[in-house]
């Protein structure tokens, strides 16, 4: 039998590592909380069809750099785009290396009262960022994850086709519910990551509220637009909601009216929607993904 060796890629998947700011004694305390992954591609056949582990840095090496960086990356530290910039500029430099991806996961933290030193777990959201390094070419893309969010009103479903196993009934009023995973691929590298994240937060949660739903592809698409009108770096932004299907129950038998106020939570299954919305025809952004993360 003959075979080849095709793609492959190893690494330290999931450091979690807290770093706590508190070099000032008198400043209160910051604190970032990663989970971050490293994944690098290059010069490994060896190590697969030899055994020969010459060419291995290893994956508890890479763990042990992930936490050394939280110390000496400095002030890169504070954002997890520059950690995982930081981060892949290292290993790019490591000579068999030839491709570099950093996934991180960012779990926000809220000061506690205005304590200096007490904390919050922000469960809103998750921030995700994935860099993806070569020796001459770097690419960023952000992304928030598990960012619920709903809509009493200002949401419409109807005119869809029809086939003979349609028998949902259209409406002109519903709840709209989604949980918005969304990442987003910048143009550069030298860009205000804080501020932009802040920026496309903002824009998806607010052109949510504020634009009138015809559907829940009609929603990413105005989020989308917001995304790229808020944020000048942002190239395109992918979108993956589930529809979060809130029906409305029928109160009838029991003389109970219910004029789209009881609704029953339904978990499964869900509609799963996903788009791209991105500035022109012309950006393609496809490798700076990572196509292992299932969304
Ligand atoms: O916003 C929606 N988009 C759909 O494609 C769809 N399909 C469906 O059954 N309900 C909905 N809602």
């Amino acid at each position: 039998m003959s075979y080849v060796l095709g793609h492959n890629q190893y690494g330290k998947a999931e450091v979690h590592v807290v770093r706590v700011f508190r070099d000032d004694p008198e400043a209160p305390h910051d604190l970032v909380d990663y989970n971050v992954s490293v994944s690098l591609t290059g010069d490994f056949t060896e190590a697969h069809t030899t055994g020969d582990q010459a060419k291995v840095l290893t994956t508890d090496a890479c763990k042990n750099t992930v936490n050394s960086f939280a110390k000496e990356a400095g002030d890169a530290v504070r954002e997890p785009e520059s950690f995982a910039l930081a981060l892949a500029d290292h290993f790019i430099e490591v000579p068999q290396v030839s491709g570099v991806r950093i996934s991180v996961e960012a779990f926000p933290w809220d000061r506690a009262h205005g304590n200096p030193h007490a904390f919050v777990k922000n469960g809103d959201y998750v921030r995700t960022v994935t860099v993806t390094r070569t020796a001459d070419d770097t690419s960023v893309v952000s992304g928030l994850k598990e960012l619920t969010v709903l809509k009493t009103t200002d949401s419409e479903f109807h005119g869809y086709y029809q086939d003979r196993y349609t028998t949902l009934q259209p409406t002109n009023d519903r709840i709209m519910a989604t949980a918005v995973t969304a990442q987003w691929a910048h143009e550069g590298r030298d860009v205000q990551w804080g501020a932009s994240f802040d920026a496309v937060k903002d824009a998806i949660t607010s052109s949510f509220a504020a634009a009138y739903s015809y559907a829940l592809q009609h929603t990413l698409w105005e989020m989308g637009g917001a995304v790229l009108d808020a944020a000048p770096s942002v190239a395109e932004i992918r979108f993956s909601c589930p529809n979060k299907h809130h029906f409305v129950i029928d109160l009838s038998p029991f003389g109970v009216e219910n004029n789209y106020e009881v609704h029953h939570a339904d978990d499964r299954p869900y509609g799963l929607i996903e788009a791209t919305i991105k500035r022109s025809e012309d950006v393609d952004k496809s490798s700076a993904y990572d196509p292992g993360q299932a969304w």
